[in-house]
């Protein structure tokens, strides 16, 4: 069997060797000559694979490993049959680690006290749902926009007009979609960024076009009392560099960037891939994920619980790294810019989970005990 697999996928040969021939190549590289003659295609986001790219070749099985699909024309691959999988929720908690680190950046930022502010999540699946799931254990106020889920499920949803009026902080998590009843391509624009009380957050660590991005520098430059945290922009690798300028915290498209979360991609698409051949899966996550560096935390009983939240999450992950690195980027010119986005992207430090911490409280502090359980961490 021939493999054709992006250079960034990690744990390739641990998981595919054995199954066939691997080469390996850039994703937004990835072309014609460079399927015809391929059986599997393993790919990560930046590569658009639909007839264009697969006409003339002997792909039988497209893996992403990755949880948006967008990149792949799933309709394409139903009419000429060719097998595919994604990986549901791989990184889905290295977004919400982003998520909160921003959150607590802001708050710092702004003076306010983050248990004060009521949080808007627009799309509560993977990435969303477990975002409400962390702040609501952490006892703040939580508003759900989902229409798709609205209309199966009987849930506490509230309509996006109602969200972005009553929330001053509001994350996006839906899929792109371009088109069809739940539509999110521009989802955010003029009317809605009308919407937004000042003193609002806005953070899009979902797809670039879900928000759009003119709109929203349009309403920047008008001096709006917004902030703004980007992760994903619209036509990455180029970014809209006044647009940055104007975040709070600006990334190239690492919200989702954990180890565990890249590791799991992998192994979700060998179990699809083995699944679909009826192959028994010949490697397992759990003998190849290795230990983290900061294992736990120790903290006193009087230790301030807000002050501990700050302390758990900064000391596994702190965007605010990741965006002093992308800012340096942006003074280049535009071929340097774009090289620089896929640069910080390849080049990415090991970055950890936050509910992968063992935390250990010396004495009785109720409040923080309620932290680190809705942070997902152990309690020793
Ligand atoms: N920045 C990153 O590194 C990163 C990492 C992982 C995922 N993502 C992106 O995050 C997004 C969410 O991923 P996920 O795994 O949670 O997806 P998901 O499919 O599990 O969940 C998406 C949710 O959005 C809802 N939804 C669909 N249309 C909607 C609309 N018009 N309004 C409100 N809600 C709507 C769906 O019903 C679903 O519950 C995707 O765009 C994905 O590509 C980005
Ligand atoms: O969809 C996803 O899983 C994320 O957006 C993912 O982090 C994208 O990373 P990439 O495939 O571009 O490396």
């Amino acid at each position: 069997m021939r493999i054709l697999a992006d250079e960034n996928i990690p744990l390739v040969d641990a998981f595919f060797a054995e199954l066939g021939e691997i080469r390996r190549m850039p994703g937004r590289a990835i072309n014609r000559a460079a399927v015809e003659h391929t059986d599997v295609l393993l790919v990560r986001s930046v590569t658009r694979v639909d007839h264009e790219l697969l006409k003339d070749s002997a792909v039988r099985f497209v893996g992403t490993c990755t949880i948006g699909t967008d990149h792949l024309d799933l309709d394409y691959f139903e009419q000429v049959g060719i097998d595919w999988a994604s990986a549901p929720g791989c990184n889905a908690r290295g977004v919400v680690d982003y998520v909160l680190g921003s959150i607590l950046a802001l708050a710092e930022r702004s003076g306010v006290d983050p248990a004060s502010r009521r949080y808007g999540v627009v799309g509560a699946g993977e990435v969303g749902g477990r975002l409400v799931e962390v702040l609501r254990g952490l006892g703040w106020s939580v508003q759900v926009c989902d229409p798709p889920r609205a209309v199966r499920e009987t849930g506490d949803f509230v309509a996006l007009e109602q969200l972005l009026a009553e929330c001053d902080v509001i994350s996006l998590h839906t899929p792109l979609e371009a088109e069809g009843a739940f539509a999110t391509f521009h989802l955010i624009s003029d009317a809605e960024l009308g919407r937004l009380e000042p003193g609002t957050w806005l953070i899009n660590a979902s797809r670039g076009a879900v928000v759009d991005n003119a709109a929203l520098l349009r309403k920047l430059e008008g001096g709006a009392d917004l902030q703004v945290v980007l992760d994903v922009w619209e036509g990455e690798p180029q970014v809209d560099v006044e647009l940055a300028r104007h975040c709070l915290i600006a990334t190239p498209h690492i919200a989702g960037y954990s180890l565990e979360g890249k590791l799991r991609g992998t192994a979700q698409i060998h179990q699809a891939f083995c699944a679909a051949r009826s192959l028994a899966p010949g490697a397992s996550l759990d003998r190849l994920m290795p230990p983290p560096g900061l294992q736990g935390l120790s903290f006193a009983a009087s230790a301030e619980p807000l002050s501990a939240l700050s302390t758990l999450c900064r000391a596994v992950y702190d965007p605010r790294r990741d965006d002093a690195d992308f800012r340096r980027s942006l003074s280049g010119d535009e071929a340097s810019r774009r090289a620089a986005f896929d640069e910080l992207r390849k080049r990415y430090p090991v970055r950890r989970e936050i509910d992968g911490l063992q935390v250990h409280i010396d004495g009785d502090n109720p409040a923080l005990e309620r932290i680190v359980r809705a942070l997902g961490a152990s309690l020793i």
